[in-house]
């Protein structure tokens, strides 16, 4: 990417395209074109080509998406499914007619199987049954990857996947019924610690294990990707180590300086019980994580207490 290419970050203002827009500002990219979902939903098929058509950006992160937690995804399978569906189909087709010189597409490592083999190689991908709690989030994410593939090979684009683990980080979702795991911990147990409380619960057995990338580590292999990957698999990009939700707790909760009793929630659901991506590919690319999980939760908990309390 040239300096002062024209860059469109979609979904700007989330846990992702914030961190992207931070690194791409640091590396001295100033071209940026932010659009928040009220000045530009890219669910709206017009719209989108109306953008595209008048900016015309070179290269394209869509890191615009319908996001949420386990419970979140498990309530509104509708939502998830339609509004992935149709920002991919509108941003992809749009930046196809509009000559985009190179698009990259966050997808998920919930793409593949709910038992796939672990650490989950990229071609694992739809060799088995998907995890049930999040089947229609994807089934979105995994015809984006078609997408991009079936565009590349009959109009000559250049559409790159990435698929994250679960990610952390500055601006997350801190809402205790929509978000993902690690910010809603980090909120309870500061609650639970600031209110006095003697105990915490948690959603689920704490027995599943997850793996967790930090998010600025993410746009750091998004821009590697945007850079030097030309392929048109998708590409696992994680931290390579996974631990139980309990043990996640207990980190979260010494971090937070909670010393109470942790409880479990079995109404609750567990979603997949693994999922370790294996990560040679882009190891073997020339990318690694950086930021490791004890110091990761540290500076997320500093960022919750001077931004969100
Ligand atoms: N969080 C995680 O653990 C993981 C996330 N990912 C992937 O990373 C990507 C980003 O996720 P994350 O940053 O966590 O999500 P966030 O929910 O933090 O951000 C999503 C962004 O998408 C924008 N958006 C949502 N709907 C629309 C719309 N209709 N039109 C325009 N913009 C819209 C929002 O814009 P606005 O704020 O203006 O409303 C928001 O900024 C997604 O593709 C997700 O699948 C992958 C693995 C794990
Ligand atoms: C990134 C990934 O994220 C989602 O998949 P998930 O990893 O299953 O999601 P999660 O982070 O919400 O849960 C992980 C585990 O943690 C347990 N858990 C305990 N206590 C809380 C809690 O308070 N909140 C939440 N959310 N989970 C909790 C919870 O019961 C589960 O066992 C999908 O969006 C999927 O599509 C996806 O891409």
């Amino acid at each position: 990417m040239e300096n002062d290419a024209k860059i469109f970050v979609a979904g700007h203002r989330g846990l992702v395209g914030s961190a992207l827009v931070r690194e791409l500002e640091r590396r001295g990219y100033n071209n940026l074109v932010l659009r928040k979902s009220s000045e530009l939903d890219l669910r709206d098929q017009a719209a989108t080509r109306a953008f595209f058509e008048s900016e015309r950006p070179e290269y394209v992160f869509l890191a615009a998406a319908k996001v949420g937690g386990i419970v979140a995804n498990n309530s509104f399978p509708a939502d998830f499914i339609y509004d992935n569906l149709m920002i991919q189909n509108n941003v992809l087709h749009s930046s196809y007619l509009a000559g985009v010189k190179k698009l990259l597409l966050l997808g998920s490592t919930c793409i593949y199987p709910r038992l796939a083999p672990q650490p989950i190689k990229e071609e694992a991908l739809l060799t088995g049954p998907l995890e049930p709690t999040n089947e229609p989030y994807a089934i979105a994410k995994i015809a984006g990857i078609k997408m991009c593939q079936s565009y590349n090979r009959q109009y000559g684009t250049r559409f790159i996947c990435a698929m994250p683990t679960n990610l952390y980080g500055p601006n997350d979702n801190f809402d205790l019924t929509t978000s993902h795991v690690l910010p809603a911990l980090i909120r309870r147990f500061h609650e639970a610690k600031v209110a006095g409380a003697t105990t915490v619960t948690i959603w689920g057995t704490g027995t599943p294990y997850r793996e967790f990338v930090h998010v600025d580590d993410v746009a750091g292999a998004s821009l590697f990707l945007m850079q030097q990957y030309e392929g048109g698999d998708p590409v696992n990009v994680g931290s390579g180590q996974e631990l139980t939700i309990a043990d996640l707790a207990h980190r979260i909760a010494a971090v937070v300086g909670f010393v109470g009793e942790i409880l479990y929630d079995k109404s609750k659901p567990d979603g997949t019980p693994r999922k370790l991506c294996d990560v040679s590919r882009i190891h073997e690319l020339g990318w690694r994580h950086k930021i490791e999980l004890d110091q990761g939760l540290a500076d997320t908990y500093a960022w919750y207490l001077a931004n969100r309390c």
